[in-house]
């Protein structure tokens, strides 16, 4: 990935920051990157996060998703980091064919359903849509405990019982070396992978948690590894020598002269759930004692059509994180004979939604608003292995510049003792204090 921080300066934009503050900052950037080289030549928790591409054995997925193989289609049960990985993964790469094939498989056109949620609706309406009997079942936590995963998984090996299909067929785990999914996998005698040690969910795309789908997808898990590797060599301590390290710098800069709010939009379709990633990645990692940018979804140019308005003339408090794809299918549009539309029949829906992008971003520098731009070459595995990485990067570098632990998230689990203490799972405190909310109803 390449980066353009350009119409982030305070030369044109407010709020900004000068290439004097960014040379400045850079003093810490060298620092920084010092630690996160001894994070992961150490192998620290977090840091090890980073070895992922050198570490993950592409071999041992695709033998453990071999006996479903040729599933028509795939439901992964998983939630945030055990999720959204694989999602930015097989959504984006949904159509593409790999960029070298070599002996590897050609992409199948596997479904891929992702139960990321316990809406009872929404569940049942996704488990009647799937073709039971051709559907493989890839259920993902590192803790092996998760409610909202785990109540899933029991959900669906019951309808699976019930259309008579046998789960156990059907079913790869992936998940800590212990706990209660470790154990189910035992007991039945699953394929299963491991969580890697010393990675946090919501960094561990480029491990089995988030590439059994796209091995199921039959995409190339080479191609990801090598993007995210060629990613890995270009960290360096100068962020006017590393994209990664440029982004979350900027960001980090940004955000302490008043950008709170980090708004990112892909202007391609299929980069869609990647905004949803990265919205944990920098959400669960960055967002702790009181500090932290706010990440928030977009898409271009659909929310052109929504958010832009805010984005341009609203509070000055917010970035925006453009993504841009430089080569990828075209369709072109249909030539009409109603005057006012006939620039339209000269061009092609690729070459509007690139028009758009340029309109945009030059509409945002024009007000002043401090926009960054994220350059990949296509939606390959390649690319969006270096993507993936290279924002993993940014954010731990963000970490080290705001001094906060980037790779866990205590407070997260607050609400997860108090939910398990309102369904009887034990004596929780957390639990007391939701019968203790300030109301102030307004009722009709
Ligand atoms: O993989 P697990 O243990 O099921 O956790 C799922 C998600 O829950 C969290 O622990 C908290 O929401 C995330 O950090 C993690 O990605």
């Amino acid at each position: 990935m390449d980066v353009d921080i350009g119409n982030a300066l305070a030369s044109v934009a407010s709020p900004g920051v000068s290439r004097a503050s960014l040379e400045r900052l850079d003093e810490r950037v060298a620092d920084a990157h010092e630690r996160i080289e001894r994070g992961m030549a150490n192998r620290e928790h977090g840091y090890e996060a980073l070895n992922l591409p050198e570490r993950t054995d592409p071999d041992e997925i695709r033998a453990a998703v071999d006996p479903v193989a040729d599933a028509e289609a795939l439901l992964t049960v998983g939630i945030g980091g055990s999720s959204l990985g694989a999602a930015t993964i097989a959504n984006a790469l949904e159509g593409v064919e790999p960029r070298s094939t070599g002996s590897r498989t050609e992409s199948d056109g596997t479904e891929t359903v992702f139960l990321d949620n316990v809406d009872p609706a929404w569940v049942s309406r996704k488990l009647a849509s799937l073709p039971l009997e051709e559907t493989a079942i890839n259920v993902v936590s590192r803790s092996g405990t998760t409610a909202e995963t785990l109540a899933n998984f029991l959900v669906v090996r019951d309808a699976f019982e019930s259309a008579g299909v046998d789960w156990t067929e059907r079913t790869i785990v992936t998940t800590g070396d212990s706990g209660p999914l470790r154990d189910l996998a035992d007991r039945h005698d699953l394929p299963s992978l491991k969580v890697p040690d010393g990675v946090p969910g919501r960094f561990s795309a480029l491990s089995a948690v988030g590439m059994v789908a796209a091995a199921v997808c039959g995409h190339d898990l080479e191609a990801l590894l090598e993007g995210a590797a060629a990613e890995r060599e270009s960290l360096s301590g100068s962020l006017f020598e590393c994209p990664a390290y440029a982004y979350g710098a900027t960001t980090y800069a940004l955000d302490g002269r008043g950008a709170g709010t980090n708004a990112v939009m892909p202007y391609a379709e299929s980069l869609e759930t990647f905004a949803e990633w990265f919205a944990q990645l920098w959400a669960e990692s960055l967002g702790k004692d009181e500090l932290g940018q706010t990440p928030v979804r977009a898409l271009g140019a659909t929310d052109q059509h929504s958010q832009l308005q805010l984005y341009r003339a609203g509070p000055r408090d917010k970035l925006v994180t453009f993504l841009t794809v430089d080569d990828g299918p075209d369709r072109s549009i249909p030539e009409t004979d109603v005057d006012d539309l006939a620039y339209l029949g000269d061009s092609t829906l690729g070459e509007l939604l690139a028009a758009e992008f340029e309109a945009t971003e030059a509409s945002l520098a024009a007000a002043g608003r401090p926009n960054v731009r994220v350059e990949l070459e296509a939606v390959d595995e390649y690319e969006l292995g270096g993507l993936l990485y290279g924002m993993e990067a940014a954010c731990v570098l963000a970490g080290e510049l705001y001094r906060v632990n980037t790779f866990e998230q205590p407070a997260v689990e607050w609400a997860k003792k108090a939910t398990r203490g309102l369904l009887g799972g034990g004596e929780f405190e957390e639990a007391e204090a939701v019968a203790e909310k300030t109301e102030l109803r307004v009722e009709r």
